[in-house]
Order: structure tokens, then sequence, then C-alpha cells
């Protein structure tokens, strides 16, 4: 059984200006895919369709065999993480994190700041933090809502090179840890080495 399944995917931005055309992929449970191609090539739309921002013209898209292709975003229970972390400046790291869940999910949020060791910059904002440091955080916010699929859009690429294999191993360690399979976008090819277990190119 595939995890997920990408069937004869179509889509345009543009009417009559095609940008990804019949692409299928699959992914086993565990899985951790690279998407690799140029610049501009639509590696980013795939995880927009992947996460429901964006819809197929045609196509289908399917989760654990259960057809996902027009569920609204919030219904899908894959997570994302960007390069620029993207955190709430008002709201400190615990808030960041609890953002996404309800009152009573406070353990859990106790639990990834735990997992990602900043138990103790809880209470702090975003901008006092390093930048591997938000990322973890942004980490952790994704996966509150405890996902089944997370899609990382060159989550590293806004990391110096020291903290970007240190941070890349890291979040490879916490997403095996949780059983939680993976689609990486990335131009770096020692990401591709040390983070895939699969790779794809458009
Ligand atoms: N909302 C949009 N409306 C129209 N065109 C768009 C939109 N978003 C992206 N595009 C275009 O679609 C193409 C693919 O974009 P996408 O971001 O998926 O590529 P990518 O492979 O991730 O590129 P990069 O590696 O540079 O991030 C690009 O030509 C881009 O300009």
């Amino acid at each position: 059984m595939s995890f997920l399944e990408l069937k004869n995917i179509n889509f345009s931005y543009v009417k009559n200006k095609p940008l990804i055309e019949n692409l299928s992929l699959r992914l086993s449970r565990g899985d951790s895919l690279a998407i690799l191609g140029k610049s501009g090539s639509g590696k980013s739309t795939i995880l927009r369709l992947i996460s429901g921002f964006e819809s197929p013209d045609s196509g289908k898209i399917l989760l654990e065999e259960k057809d996902i292709t027009y569920m609204p975003p919030q219904r899908r229970n894959i997570g994302y993480l960007f390069q620029d972390y993207a955190l709430f400046p008002h709201l400190s790291v615990y808030k960041n994190i609890a953002f996404g869940v309800g009152k009573k999910d406070k353990d859990r949020v106790h639990e990834l700041l735990e997992i990602i060791h900043m138990s103790d910059f809880k209470d702090v904002y975003p901008h006092t933090l390093s930048g591997g440091q938000q990322q973890r955080v942004a980490l952790a916010r994704a996966l509150a809502p405890n996902p089944k699929l997370i899609l990382l859009d060159e989550p590293f690429s806004a990391l110096d090179t020291g903290l970007r294999s240190e941070i890349r191993s890291q979040i490879k360690e916490i997403l095996n840890s949780l059983k939680i399979s993976s689609i990486l976008v990335t131009h770096d090819m020692e990401d591709v080495k040390e983070f895939a277990t699969k790779t794809f190119e458009i």
C-alpha cells in the first residue's frame, strides 16, 4: 500500500501554460523523499498541491488510499516547514508551538519543547533566537498537530554550513523518532545524501 500517491497530475497557474504535466509519484510510510529540479521547474508547487494550497487541473492525490485531491488544507493533517521559519514575531516560543493545537494539548507542547531541546526558551520571542533555534521551533510548530506527513521547502538554506548539517541531522532524527514521512525540496546534494531515502527529479 502506498502512503502517498500522486496520479497523473496536471497543473498550470496560467491557462495554456502547463507547469506540471502528467506527474505521478508514490511514497511509502516512513520515506523521506527529496524533490530535485531546476529553479522554476515546479518543486514548491508540488508541495502546494500536496498540502492543498493549490488544486490540480486533473489527476488525483491519495493519502493512505483516501482521495484528498480537493480536501481543504486544514483537514489534510500535513505539516509544512519553510525556509524562512515564518514564526509569529509577537508570540513567545511556547505560543508559537501551541498556535495550531487546542488548550488541552499543553502536554504535547511541552513534549515538543523537550524534543527540540528548547524548554528553557519557552517564554522568549523568536527574534532573540539563532536561525537554527528558530527553525527547530518552526519544526515543533509544524509537528504540534501530529501530522502524518511533513513538507520541507528548502528548510536548511537560510542556515550557514556548520549549523545546516547539525540542524539537518537533528530534524532527521526527530522525524525518524516520531515515524513521520517527509518530502524535502532542496538544491543541496548534501541534504539529499544526509536526509533522503528516495529522490524524484522534476
Ligand atoms: N501564484 C503563482 N502564479 C503564477 N505563477 C506562479 C505562481 N507561483 C509560482 N509561479 C511560477 O511557477 C513556476 C514554478 O514555481 P515553483 O515555485 O513551484 O518552482 P520551484 O521549482 O520551487 O523554484 P525554485 O527552485 O526557484 O524555488 C515559476 O515559473 C513561478 O514563477
